[in-house]
């Protein structure tokens, strides 16, 4: 496996594949690389004749006193999962390569990025979109794999790949789960264990919602009460400790829905102790 570690050594070892006809699959992560982020390299694997994993912590979409210093970084064990896995390259940027003294340009998130992450974490998406936007520039791809875990990512990069013309096919990979439901997380490290079994309230709210909408219920208000009543925590299951969102809204736009008659998607952000924990699932009604 190629570690590239400039902009110029890694937008080379793009361009000479895509020169010789290769399609190209990036996967942008910030490493503390699981399960959920091997099946995205495996997706490019398939998909296209190079892969390549990127690893950068960003600090642009870290907001003031979120977890920028201590978020994980376990770049050993990363780089031998990405070898076991067959990635092709792995693009390693410094933070002085990819913000140098005077970076003074940011790519302003889409309007899909304005509700909900967007309210409880102001700046976020636009540190997104800046990497990202920059990575599809530095390492020009046929292919960009991105996992429906980050929901709202995923649509805010559509967004922005459509609005800005950017040559690159963006593929949505399924969330990764452990068996008991809980979406598989590099956050997820930050958890003991009464913590791990706190954290199962998410699935079990997205899945409550799921299975209401099954039996006909198509207020999303009701649907949204339900995943509450779920995250709030019962006798036999414990709930999390504060809820930032737990909304069914439209699948593309994220705007409030009212009732089923559109494709939508139920959205959750909540603490369990320190740690901020989101997941989602499309919700599916009776016609
Ligand atoms: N469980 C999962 N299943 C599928 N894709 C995932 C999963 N978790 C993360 N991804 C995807 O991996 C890519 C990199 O995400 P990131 O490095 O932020 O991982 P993460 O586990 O979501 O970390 P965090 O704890 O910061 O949310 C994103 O496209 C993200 O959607
Ligand atoms: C897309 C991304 C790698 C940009 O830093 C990050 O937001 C993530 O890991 O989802
Ligand atoms: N998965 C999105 C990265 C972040 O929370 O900053």
């Amino acid at each position: 496996m190629r570690q590239l570690t400039t902009p110029e050594q890694a937008r080379e070892f793009v361009l000479d594949r895509r020169f010789r006809g290769h399609t190209v699959g990036v996967v942008p992560t910030m490493g503390a690389l699981h399960d959920g982020h091997l099946e995205l390299v495996r997706q490019a694997k398939q998909h296209c004749d190079v892969s390549i994993a990127t690893i950068f912590v960003n600090p642009t979409q870290f907001g003031p006193g979120e977890d920028l210093d201590k978020y994980p970084r376990l770049l050993e064990q990363d780089l031998s999962l990405l070898e076991r896995i067959g990635a092709d390259a792995v693009f390693l940027p410094s933070s002085e390569s990819i913000y140098p003294p005077g970076f003074s340009t940011f790519v302003e998130a889409p309007d899909v990025g304005s509700p909900l992450e967007g309210v409880c974490r102001p700046s976020h998406f636009r540190g997104v979109t800046t990497i990202v936007c920059k990575l599809f520039q530095i390492l020009p791809a046929t292919h960009a794999f991105f996992g429906r875990k980050d929901y709202q990512q995923l649509k805010v990069i559509e967004a922005m790949v459509r609005d800005l013309n950017i040559a690159i096919e963006i593929v949505a990979c399924d969330t990764v789960r452990e068996e008991d439901g809980l979406a598989l997380s590099s956050r997820n490290r930050y958890l003991d264990s009464a913590q791990r079994i706190q954290a199962l309230a998410l699935s079990r709210a997205l899945q409550r919602a799921q299975a209401m909408a099954t039996a006909g219920t198509r207020q999303t208000e009701q649907l949204e009460q339900a995943m509450r009543q779920e995250l709030d925590g019962h006798a036999d299951h414990p709930g999390v400790d504060r809820v930032e969102y737990a909304v069914v809204v439209d699948a593309e736009t994220l705007l409030p829905l009212t009732d089923l008659n559109r494709p939508a998607v139920a959205l959750i952000a909540a603490f369990v102790g320190q740690t901020r924990l989101i997941d989602n699932r499309l919700i599916s009604a009776l016609i």
